[in-house]
């Protein structure tokens, strides 16, 4: 027995010192790979590529205004760890530069020290392989060449993040479905089936994923797939001020800048996407340092084109030249049509990359663009990858729109000599859209006509809203002045909801007409993201008849628009509105006498809010169905939803329901010890005496919750 023992002690003695000279290795591996990352990550370079050029990081990282939400489709049966994260955002609203900062925080040892390696790899970069084979480890090796040495069984013990930055930019195609299943990382295979196999977990199912992308682009992941979904929002007003603060030390040309941008209102909602703010602080610093200061941008064409002035301007102050630096010269505006034709064909197919080969397609000489990089880098930016292709971008999806849109208008336009004045050609643009802008086309649609004329200051729509409000059809005293845009349909009331997402909690549509592509487009902002009501009355007064018509004995429309809206789950799925008044209590006081009554939500009303309350969808606390016809079969499904444990209903309110049995109480489950229901409001229902038996019952064995129990205007008689 001690012979065995001597003998196995050898063998474990020099495994040990293996293990140790292996951990104090990889520990080096470690420190390494964190130095290069702090390296990466340190500098930002917001358009600039030279390295070390840029901006440190710290100093401009503003925090974000960043939120946690689950679609319905990602699965929670199970309480599981959290393995795949998908974090989606906008355009510009800063999800590159949270990996970026995450990863900066990792390499410099501040956060998230349990992990030991922080591997981010932009799916831009990934693009340039996607035709090569690789394993996991040789494609780590090829992008974090400071982790040359680590092998298989490393990657398999540590506890390892990969962030794939930018899956909008891919241009795999990830098939989910169908796929060769890898579970070693050192098996060979194309690197759109080794993310697949990573993001199912096949491949080192205890790494951790996390996947950063534009909205339009996140269904490319599977919901089940995925255990949390974050949303990057953007700044908050303070957020915004803060990042003005942080970007400029004159303070007090921060503080001129900050309010400025208070005062033009359409500047302050655009500074909520941070990539704005950086517009906005380049040329308003440009604007408010010189001497001559010219009108503050109120479009964003206006920004833009200040912009593109200032980094002109920039190019020529540094390089010199003959011509005064505010002129744009020919060759400026040749440079600016070559870019803009770059621009408009690219992204006619998408594309948001170019090689030098697209750049010599466009009439660009690669030289003169790395000239014009090299100074006017805030427009166009070549990648400093670690292959040998260079990558072109624009420094943001919105300045190659930009940029397109003055390759077409001139286009068009060329046949005039200036290109600054085209009275007749703009006239002609405003008379198309406005055309364009009847009934027919789509919601959305119409709201983007809206914004362009709004962007090329066409006044006639503001005067049209002008002429309705005087007329004073519809609109309510105190109506915040968005409403004042309410007109058949909610066009202009849409646009302006969502470009003041921030702000508005309440809002109260009762006694509007609403039809139903005003509906839709209400529902449209209500599934924002960025929209943060909380309460919305949309008291059931649409169908609110001239009392003429009354009097002819007509009948009013039976399918409220409401109605609708109720029935499509998406709305449920999207909208965080915490209060819902849909009672048709206003119908009622015009219709008192009149077969109006009948006018109110449906059974199938009822079954759509049911199955919103089941499915854990919708965020309600307070529901009022007051004064609409549910009937006892109304009640029974709404009650299946009430019965449900994800129901979060506080309170409801169901005024006016002739309910005589029970039925309403052991439906909204007020017996069940779970049942959260704080409020019940029974005015005016007809209790009968087993109702109160019911009721009785539930309030004994359901004390701790319900706090408000309305009973008034129920026969109720005390017992001899
Ligand atoms: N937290 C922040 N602090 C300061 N500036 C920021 C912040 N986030 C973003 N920005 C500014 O906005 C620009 C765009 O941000 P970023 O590249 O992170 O956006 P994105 O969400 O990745 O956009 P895209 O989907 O277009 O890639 C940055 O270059 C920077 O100027």
């Amino acid at each position: 027995m001690d012979e065995d023992r001597a003998e196995s002690t050898v063998p474990s003695c020099v495994s040990l010192k293996s293990d140790l000279v292996q951990r104090s290795d990889l520990q080096e591996v470690i420190e390494g790979h964190k130095m290069s990352l702090k390296r990466r990550c340190e500098h930002v370079t917001e358009g600039t590529h030279e390295a070390g050029s840029g901006t440190l990081l710290n100093k401009i990282y503003t925090e974000l205004y960043i939120t946690e939400g689950q679609s319905e489709e990602v699965d929670t049966q199970h309480e599981r760890h959290i393995r795949v994260v998908l974090t989606n955002g906008v355009a510009g609203v800063g999800k590159t530069f949270s990996v970026q900062k995450f990863s900066l925080d990792w390499a410099e040892g501040l956060e998230n020290q349990d992990i030991s390696l922080v591997l981010p790899l932009s799916c831009r970069e990934l693009n340039l392989i996607r035709d090569e084979q690789h394993s996991l480890l040789s494609l780590l090796h090829v992008f974090h060449p400071t982790l040359q040495k680590i092998r298989a069984e490393d990657l398999t013990v540590w506890k390892l993040l990969f962030i794939f930055d930018g899956l909008d930019e891919s241009r795999f195609s990830l098939g989910f479905n169908k796929h060769q299943v890898i579970s070693d990382v050192t098996q060979v295979s194309s690197v759109e089936v080794l993310l697949v196999n990573l993001i199912q977990g096949n491949l080192l199912p205890s790494a951790l994923i996390w996947i950063t992308s534009r909205p339009a682009a996140a269904y490319q992941i599977p919901p089940s797939c995925v255990d949390r979904i974050t949303e990057v929002r953007g700044f908050t007003d303070s957020q915004k001020e803060e990042y003005f603060r942080r970007r400029f030390s004159d303070e007090d040309l921060s503080k001129r800048i900050i309010s400025h941008i208070k005062a033009s209102r359409s500047l302050h909602i655009m500074c909520l996407i941070p990539v704005f703010c950086w517009i906005t602080a380049i040329v308003l610093e440009d604007m408010m340092t010189r001497d001559q200061r010219g009108e503050l941008p109120q479009t964003l064409t206006d920004l833009y084109s200040h912009f593109l002035r200032v980094q002109i301007k920039r190019k020529k102050q540094k390089y010199g030249g003959k011509q005064r630096p505010e002129e744009l010269t020919e060759a400026d505006k040749e440079l600016l049509l070559k870019l803009g034709r770059l621009a408009f064909e690219h992204l006619e197919k998408g594309n948001i990359m170019f090689y030098s080969e697209d750049l010599e397609r466009c009439g660009l000489d690669v030289s003169e663009v790395s000239v014009y990089s090299g100074v006017c880098t805030e427009i166009f930016k070549r990648e400093s990858v670690i292959f040998q292709k260079s990558v072109y971008c624009f420094v943001h999806l919105s300045i190659q729109e930009f940029l397109a849109a003055v390759y077409m208008f001139h286009r068009y336009t060329r046949k005039d000599t200036a290109r600054n004045s085209h009275p007749e050609t703009i006239q002609k643009v405003l008379n198309n859209l406005k055309e364009e802008n009847s009934d027919g086309i789509s919601p959305d649609r119409s709201i983007n006509i809206f914004h362009c004329l709004m962007e090329m200051k066409d006044q006639s729509v503001h005067q049209e809203i002008q002429e309705f409000l005087k007329s004073g059809e519809e609109i309510r005293e105190g109506d915040c002045w968005e409403l004042q845009f309410i007109r058949d349909q909610l066009c202009s009331l849409a646009s302006a909801l969502r470009s003041n997402p921030s702000h508005l909690r309440v809002l109260d549509l009762s006694q509007n007409q609403l039809k139903d592509p005003g509906v839709k487009l209400l529902c449209g902002f209500l599934q924002d993201p960025l929209c943060e009501l909380e309460t919305l009355r949309w008291l059931h007064s649409s169908q609110k008849p001239k009392p003429a018509s009354l009097l002819k004995g007509q009948q009013v429309e039976q399918k409220p628009p409401a109605e609708k809206v109720l029935s499509e789950r998406k709305w449920w799925r999207t909208m965080k509105l915490a209060k819902l008044h849909l009672s048709s209590r206003d119908g009622l006081s015009w219709s008192c006498g009149t077969s109006l009554l009948g006018c109110s939500l449906s059974e199938t009303s009822c079954d759509s809010v049911a199955s919103a309350l089941k499915s854990n969808l919708s965020h309600l606390r307070v529901l009022d169905l007051s004064y609409n016809q549910l009937q006892d079969s109304g009640v029974k499904r709404l009650c299946s939803g009430l019965e449900s444990p994800n129901c979060k209903l506080e309170r409801l309110r169901l005024e006016l329901q002739l309910i005589r049995d029970q039925l309403w109480l052991s439906g909204l489950g007020a017996e069940d010890p779970n049942c959260r229901l704080e409020t019940l409001r029974l005015r005016c229902c007809s209790l009968s005496e087993i109702s109160c038996g019911s009721l009785a019952s539930a309030l004994r064995s359901n004390p701790s919750h319900l706090r408000e129990l309305d009973l008034s205007l129920n026969q109720l008689r005390i017992q001899e």
